[in-house]
């Protein structure tokens, strides 16, 4: 492998990562990357090492011994410290980050997100460790604009909707509505990093990502995760579109979103890994501003899409509405519109997405027909138990 070189024309070295929560999604997608194309080794940790395996098997991969899988439960085990101590670089991806678990199971919402993130702040801090630690673009919470009237001209004006990290507030609605349990214990746990960076000099970086969708995201309920269980938007439709049942449309679709490929995202945070320099002390934006639709007009992109790599015909309807109190029940609020603001990430590392919201549905879903179409097939056959 040629040797690498950051930003400023330096040579990197090879450094070891601990990364926790590898097994998810965003940490399957950071593993390969890791192992495909840099010389770095990654302590990978998580409970779960399905979405990682096909790096972690057979031994004879290019890779084999630059990739270590820990399973572990970051809440109660004592081999974190000595984890983080091993390692150059931690980078914390584990939490619960579902939006139907925010309502429905607050507590370990906020365990999960703000308490279980405690200690890996506390160990990289007291052993002068990097910390990159994963965020969300929900602790900007509502757009400003979605208070002024309907009718106001200035609801158009970016100034009252693109979310800045370093001059946007943080809105979140009243405590009955535990929707934003999840945004708050996430905002928290960026003040205590931020925090300890002022005060004790600890070197981090926090990543601010935006709807980053593709490959391998959640599960398909009754097939890889379980029936009743409710995934991100992403899994719902795709879930719908294979089952060939109509999309469901929260509150009428009206939400909006900018969806970014994963694979772009994941070069923005290969940047961060080997840029120390230019990502230190920083907080990030990473989303796709070209990328904006309402949830409807993804649920139409997503029907014509996988209509055409499935070869199987739309429904008459593709669509049905659904009450969010039905669907995700008591206390759901929403996000009205979420654009990123790119400046910063801009500036520090040069970074811009690639990949436009049709060609990245495309190949995902290409993806999930290939992995799922069977076994929905095998289980939508199976008869009923009585
Ligand atoms: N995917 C996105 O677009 C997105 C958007 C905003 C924020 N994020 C943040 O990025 C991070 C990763 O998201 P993702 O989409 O890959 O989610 P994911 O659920 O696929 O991955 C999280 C992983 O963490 C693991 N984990 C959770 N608790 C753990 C514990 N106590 N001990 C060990 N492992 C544990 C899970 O098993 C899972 O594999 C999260 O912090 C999330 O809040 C993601
Ligand atoms: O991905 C992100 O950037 C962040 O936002 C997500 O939150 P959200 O975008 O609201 O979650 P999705 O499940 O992806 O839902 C998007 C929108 O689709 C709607 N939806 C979802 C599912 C469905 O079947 N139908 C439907 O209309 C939701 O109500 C919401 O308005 C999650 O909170 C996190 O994973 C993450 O922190």
């Amino acid at each position: 492998m040629a040797t690498r070189m950051d930003l400023d024309g330096q040579p990197i070295k090879p450094i070891t990562i601990c990364m926790i929560g590898a097994g998810g999604f965003i940490g399957s997608h950071l593993c390969e990357k890791l192992m495909s194309e840099t010389p770095h080794k990654v302590l990978a940790l998580d409970v779960y090492n399905d979405k990682i395996k096909h790096l972690l098997e057979p031994d004879s991969l290019p890779w084999a011994g630059r990739i270590e899988f820990h399973r572990i439960n970051i809440k109660h085990d004592s081999r974190l410290e000595g984890l983080i101590k091993m390692a150059d670089l931690t980078i914390n991806l584990a939490a619960i980050c579902t939006p139907a678990d925010y309502n429905t199971r607050p507590l370990d919402t906020i365990y999960s997100n703000f308490i279980d993130a405690l200690p890996v702040v506390k160990y990289c801090s007291e052993n002068n460790k990097r910390l990159i630690h994963f965020s969300t673009c929900e602790v900007y919470g509502k757009t400003i604009g979605c208070f002024l009237p309907k009718d106001s001209p200035l609801r158009q004006d970016p100034a009252y909707y693109v979310l800045k990290e370093d001059d946007s507030p943080c809105i979140f609605g009243p405590i009955e509505k535990q929707r934003w349990s999840y945004a708050c214990a996430k905002q928290l746990i960026e003040r205590l990093i931020y925090a300890e960076g002022a005060e004790n000099g600890l070197e981090f970086t926090i990543v601010r990502p935006f709807n980053w969708i593709g490959p391998r995201m959640d599960f398909i309920p009754g097939i890889d995760g379980p029936s009743e269980g409710v995934p991100r938007v992403l899994a719902c439709f795709s879930n719908n579109l294979l089952r060939g049942e109509p999309l469901k449309l929260v509150d009428g679709g009206q939400s909006q979103r900018t969806f970014v490929y994963i694979k772009d995202a994941i070069e923005a945070v290969l940047l961060m890994i080997e840029n120390p320099q230019r990502a230190n002390g920083h907080i990030f934006n990473v989303g796709n501003p070209n990328n904006e639709v309402t949830v409807r007009q993804l649920a139409e992109m997503m029907t014509e899409v996988y209509s055409k790599v499935s070869g199987v015909p739309a429904l008459e309807k593709p669509t049905v509405d659904v009450s969010s109190k039905e669907f995700y029940g008591e206390g759901y609020d929403d996000s009205d519109k979420r654009i990123p603001d790119m400046t910063i990430i801009n500036k520090q590392l040069g970074w811009n997405p690639k990949t436009s919201l049709w060609d990245l549905l495309e190949s995902t879903l290409t993806y999930q027909h290939r992995t799922y179409a069977e076994a929905i097939k095998k289980s939508m056959a199976k008869p009923v138990a009585s």
